[in-house]
């Protein structure tokens, strides 16, 4: 198709090496899904999809730091505020990016990474993920170990589905799992209104549930003519016509209080109001920031959210800040 052009491999838009600096500081975004069509999973337990990413400017900061020469080479991380639903263990998805990235370049030298979250954890924004291709970026130059966009990319796959894309940023097709991304040509800007929710979703439960409603038959749909329209026009009311996702009836399913906030939101002056990938935040598309604050302040007073969060997108993928 015209309106698509090919991941370019080789250097990315981020220092391949920082000298002899201490730290690099990297910045990821999280995402919302504009379009999210989803299949029968395969024999591995995967669905393939076809989806529309948009990065937004909910931000993670990884700064990554050189250890003195008498650390023991380990891979550690902390978080700038302790948060008990984010592990700071191996299973970090930072910290794995760190130790795939040594294990495939043969670094032995450890990195210590502090972590700033504002994506919601476990809100089907892709927050981990984001985490993950920052520390990907910022370790690759602290170690100078030069990997160009593509070797990235495919250790990001390897994470997990959704990494792929916060190295990319802005507007981008994901096909296969979600984690191979091709970027889309969209204009203007967009503006959001998140509603967040104190417990997560699992990303696993919701496909399972997906499963056992019988809702993936078949392939996935693949993006309409509808919606690359609309993103080359710029118009959020054109956007909020095509919006759509496949995981929206399972997150709805295990949180049927989600389409009160959907509608609430709607009824405030939103576009259009659906759930964000997996869930549970529900992200509002709105015309302007008058609207935005509109949207904000019903959804807070509704009660039914945690926190209502403005957010322009799109924004750019991980780079290197300070
Ligand atoms: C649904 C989406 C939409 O963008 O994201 P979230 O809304 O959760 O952020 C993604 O597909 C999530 O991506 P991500 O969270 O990276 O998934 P992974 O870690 O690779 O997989 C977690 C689990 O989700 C399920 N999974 C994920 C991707 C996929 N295409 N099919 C699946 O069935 C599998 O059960 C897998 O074990
Ligand atoms: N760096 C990380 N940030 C957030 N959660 C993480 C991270 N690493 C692992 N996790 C685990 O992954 C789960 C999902 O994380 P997250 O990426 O925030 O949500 P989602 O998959 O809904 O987009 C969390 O509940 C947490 O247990």
């Amino acid at each position: 198709m015209s309106h698509l052009r090919s991941v370019p491999c080789g250097s990315g838009p981020w220092p391949a090496r920082s000298g002899s600096a201490t730290s690099v500081r990297v910045e990821a975004p999280g995402k919302v899904n504009l379009f999210l069509s989803v299949g029968a999973p395969g024999p591995d337990g995967y669905h393939p999809l076809t989806t529309v990413f948009q990065a937004v400017r909910l931000i993670e900061t990884i700064t990554a730091r050189r250890q003195s020469a008498q650390a023991l080479g380990e891979i550690t991380l902390a978080l700038e505020e302790p948060d008990d639903a984010v592990p700071t263990d191996a299973s970090n998805l930072a910290v794995r990016a760190a130790h795939i990235l040594a294990e495939a370049t043969g670094v032995s030298e450890g990195v210590d990474l502090l972590v700033r979250k504002r994506v919601p954890v476990a809100g089907g924004m892709a927050g981990g993920s984001a985490d993950a291709a920052a520390a990907l970026v910022a370790c690759n130059a602290l170690w100078g170990t030069g990997l160009g966009t593509g070797e990235l990319m495919s250790l990001a796959s390897r994470l997990g589905a959704d990494v792929p894309f916060p190295l990319l940023g802005s507007t981008a097709v994901g096909h296969g799992r979600g984690d191979m991304v091709t970027p889309l040509m969209a204009r203007g800007t967009y503006q959001w209104v998140f509603a967040l929710h104190h417990r997560g979703l699992s990303t696993p439960e919701v496909f399972a549930r997906f499963d056992e409603m019988g809702a993936g038959r078949g392939g996935p749909q693949e993006v309409s003519e509808a919606m690359t329209v609309a993103l080359r026009s710029g118009s959020p009311q054109a956007l909020a016509a095509c919006l759509h996702n496949d995981l929206q009836a399972a997150a709805l399913d295990l949180r049927p209080e989600l389409a009160d906030v959907i509608a609430v939101a709607e009824a405030a002056g939103a576009l259009r109001a659906i759930v964000s990938g997996s869930g549970p935040t529900v992200a509002a598309l709105v015309a302007d920031a008058a609207g935005a604050q509109r949207v904000a302040r019903a959804l807070m007073s509704s009660g039914l959210c945690a926190e209502a969060l403005r957010a322009d997108a799109p924004v750019a993928g991980a780079r290197v800040v300070g």
